[in-house]
């Protein structure tokens, strides 16, 4: 089996003036969730429509389980599941009618998917209500339904969460959840609002203004946002040698400006500054400090300290 469901090297894509991908490096491992963040006008549309064919490239390659030939990436294509920007859902059809619709026009085998994916996104018992009354929730569960059909490997959904309320963004993510976990079914899934994807994707692509900023595994991002105390005394090693000695961590970190970057004993600071003052250190600075990923991500693509 291939360890990477979809790679793209030097991906890109110019309409007329306009370059939407730049050399684009992507790389999503089989099992993964991939959330894909840039504000809009990033690109992620761009790239999906390429991935899937919508669109054309104009230079670089696509390589989806392991093969990059045009006959079998055609192929390929059809182990994926797609839910890119508005749905194409018929307003006068119930959500049976729906998915039976995208069925015969796929020539998808087999009547009995049809109730099994209906139950899978929770729309089973919308008996002859048509599409055109659903939510926006319900709207995005049915989309997500057809990209189910044919039982892909592998999904690529357009900011799947996209205008819904909070819960309905938690029950998207249990249900993209459940997908991968029971089915082992890869997902790609682009949002421009990077708490949406938080908790639920393993891996992060962050995209912007058409380049791959960086890519990287949810714990490093949340490494990335760690909370902590930041610190400034007049001797720093000896301020490591009271957080070794009197609050028992060896949990910090002094950065080549001087300044201590303390990640333990986050709910008591006053006993962390208490400790360095009996030492007779010299407390400059002292300040709780860390990141929401929204703040990681907004400093990432504008310019700002992580850059
Ligand atoms: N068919 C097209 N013709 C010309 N320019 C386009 C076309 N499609 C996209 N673009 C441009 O390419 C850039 C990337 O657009 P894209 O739709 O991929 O962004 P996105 O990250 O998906 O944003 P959104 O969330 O708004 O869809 C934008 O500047 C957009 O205006």
């Amino acid at each position: 089996m291939n360890e990477y469901v979809l790679r793209t090297r030097g991906l890109t894509k110019r309409y007329k003036n306009q370059l939407a991908l730049d050399s684009v490096d992507l790389a999503i491992r089989q099992g993964a969730i991939y959330g894909f963040i840039g504000q809009n006008g990033a690109g992620k549309s761009t790239l999906m429509k390429l991935v899937t064919g919508l669109a054309f490239q104009t230079s670089g390659t696509i390589e989806l389980f392991g093969e990059t030939g045009e006959k079998e990436l055609i192929r390929s294509r059809k182990r994926m599941g797609v839910a890119i920007e508005t749905p194409a859902l018929y307003p006068s059809m119930t959500a049976r009618e729906n998915l039976e619709a995208h069925r015969l026009q796929r020539g998808i085998p087999g009547k009995d998917c049809i109730a099994r994916t209906l139950e899978l996104v929770g729309l089973e018992g919308t008996g002859r209500k048509t599409a055109r009354n659903f939510s926006l929730g319900m709207k995005q569960r049915l989309a997500l339904g057809v990209a189910l059909l044919g039982d892909p490997e592998f999904l690529i959904l357009d900011e799947p969460t996209n205008g819904l309320d909070p819960m309905g963004v938690v029950e998207m993510r249990e249900l993209l959840q459940k997908l991968n976990r029971e089915r082992g079914i890869t997902i790609l899934i682009s949002s421009h609002i990077l708490s949406e994807l938080d908790l639920v994707a393993t891996y992060y692509g962050i995209i912007h203004r058409g380049k791959l900023l960086e890519q990287m595994t949810a714990k490093e991002l949340r490494e990335k946002c760690r909370h902590y105390l930041h610190i400034k005394v007049d001797e720093p090693q000896r301020a490591a040698a009271v957080f070794e000695r009197e609050l028992a961590t060896s949990e910090y970190e002094v950065m080549a400006d001087g300044v201590i970057r303390l990640y333990a004993h986050l709910e008591n600071p006053a006993r962390v500054s208490r400790a360095l003052v009996e030492s007779g250190l010299e407390v400059e600075q002292f300040m709780p400090t860390g990141e929401d990923l929204e703040s990681y991500f907004t400093a990432r693509i504008g310019g700002g300290k992580h850059v």
